[in-house]
């Protein structure tokens, strides 16, 4: 397919994704099933394409004064990809398979018409009943901070030290352009395309073999500011997919007690696959049957629970720009609730002088800060580590990492403008000896 038939193929997607009000996903996998003559390379700039025009939702239709499909699509090359105005004629030039020719108004619009004058929603691309919440915490920022969670996110990998060493695992995915990522002593990150293309990291026998697994880095300081230790009882109370017990199980060094467990049995499906790659022994997955609480023989007794709570997600819209317009209001309050609870349920199973680490990958305050807050309030022999304390588990990065986060005496939140990882907010929370 020519650059300008995929143009056409991304207006086509956005406007059935718009009509049908499915998610972009489906529409994709619709769609190549429809066209199966698309190759793999088509197949991934197309994606790309919807991708960043849901990146830049709002801001590409303001710049073109107009919010069609096509506007949007218009709007994101001037924006994300940087084209000038002649680039998108050259694009549209109404030839078989390209986009229809600018119209004058188009043509104006993508020469001289900017984000001045938007309003912080718009030019920062997150929806307007949100404003409140990352005014109250961001302020003048919110568009800046907002802009970087629209940004495209690069492929972070942790190396598991079960199996390798970051060092030897660098030097082996060099060829697909690895380099080491700020914080994380385990991070390796590769900087993706505008194509929606995977380097195929699944491939490498260092994948296969166990030595690294795909995880953003915040997600892997989130692990390690927890202190999980070896020889530790350690439970992994919304374990999922397992990505964080991996971690926890890394840092114990196969010492100890792990127990991963989550609400939901099919989000726990392939943790016994990643387990058994990873080389990991000494966890035990407790899935739900029924009603009955896989955990009831344990009281008071762990020394750590990691909450790797239940949220809104709006720290990985990097990740997935489709997730922030499809999200509403119902959405958070449900998650709110939730959070309380697993809290509360880590409160009980947590020893004296143990601790809860409680983790999210959203930046809103209401399920950050606010329920750190409520849960102190409620608990009263539960403490925050200061920020200092947990930002010490980078060692000689302590200092820059802490200046680099937003500290709240809760805990401290990761942003992609201020520690280029997704948003994540971590708080240990000590129970008195
Ligand atoms: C953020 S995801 C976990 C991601 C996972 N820890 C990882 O690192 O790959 C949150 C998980 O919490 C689970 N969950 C939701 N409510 C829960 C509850 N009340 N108790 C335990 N787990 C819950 C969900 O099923 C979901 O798998």
């Amino acid at each position: 397919m020519t650059p300008a038939a995929r143009l056409s193929a991304a207006i086509d997607l956005i406007a059935a994704i718009d009509a049908q009000r499915i998610p972009a996903a489906k529409a994709l996998k619709e769609w190549g099933t429809a066209h199966r003559y698309a190759g793999s390379g088509d197949r991934a700039a197309i994606a790309g394409l919807v991708w960043d025009v849901l990146r830049r939702r709002a801001s590409s239709a303001f710049v073109m004064d107009a919010d069609t499909p096509r506007a949007r699509v218009l709007g994101m090359l001037k924006l994300e990809r940087g084209l000038d105005t002649e680039a998108v004629a050259a694009l549209c030039d109404g030839g078989r398979f390209a986009p229809e020719p600018l119209t004058d108004a188009e043509r104006a619009a993508l020469t001289t018409r900017t984000l001045e004058g938007a309003p912080p929603h718009v030019a920062g691309d997150y929806p307007e009943w949100l404003d409140d919440q990352l005014a109250a915490l961001f302020g003048d920022q919110r568009v800046a901070e907002a802009a970087a969670m629209a940004s495209r996110a690069p492929l972070d990998l942790r190396v598991n030290t079960l199996k390798g060493k970051r060092d030897k695992v660098a030097a082996s995915l060099k060829h697909l352009g690895a380099t080491e990522t700020p914080w994380s002593p385990l991070g390796l990150r590769i900087e993706l395309g505008a194509d929606a293309r995977n380097p195929g990291i699944q491939a490498e026998q260092d994948f296969i073999k166990g030595a690294v697994e795909v995880q953003d880095e915040g997600s892997q300081l989130a692990a390690l500011l927890s202190g999980a230790k070896p020889g530790e009882q350690v439970i992994d109370l919304c374990a999922g997919a397992g990505g964080k017990t991996l971690a926890l199980a890394a840092m114990m060094q196969g010492k100890g007690r792990l127990i991963a467990t989550d609400s939901d049995k099919r989000q726990l499906a392939p943790i016994h696959e990643r387990l058994s790659r990873a080389g990991v022994h000494n966890a035990e997955v407790r899935a739900p049957k029924g009603d009955a609480d896989p955990l009831a023989d344990i009281k008071g007794s762990a020394d750590l629970v990691l909450v790797d709570a239940p949220c809104t997600g709006t720290g990985t819209w990097r990740r997935n720009p489709d997730a922030k317009w499809r999200m509403r209001p119902g959405a958070l309050e449900i998650r709110l609730k939730d959070q309380a609870e697993v809290l509360a349920r880590a409160a009980r199973l947590v020893k004296p002088g143990g601790r809860i680490a409680y983790v999210t990958c959203s930046v809103l305050p209401a399920e950050n800060v606010e329920q750190v807050r409520a849960f102190v309030a409620a608990h009263p022999d539960f403490t925050p580590t200061p920020p200092a304390e947990l930002a010490a588990a980078l060692w000689d990065k302590a200092d820059a990492f802490l200046a680099a986060t937003w500290p709240t005496p809760e805990g401290l939140l990761l942003t992609p403008r201020r520690t280029r990882t997704d948003g994540f907010f971590i708080s240990v929370l000590k129970r008195k000896a």
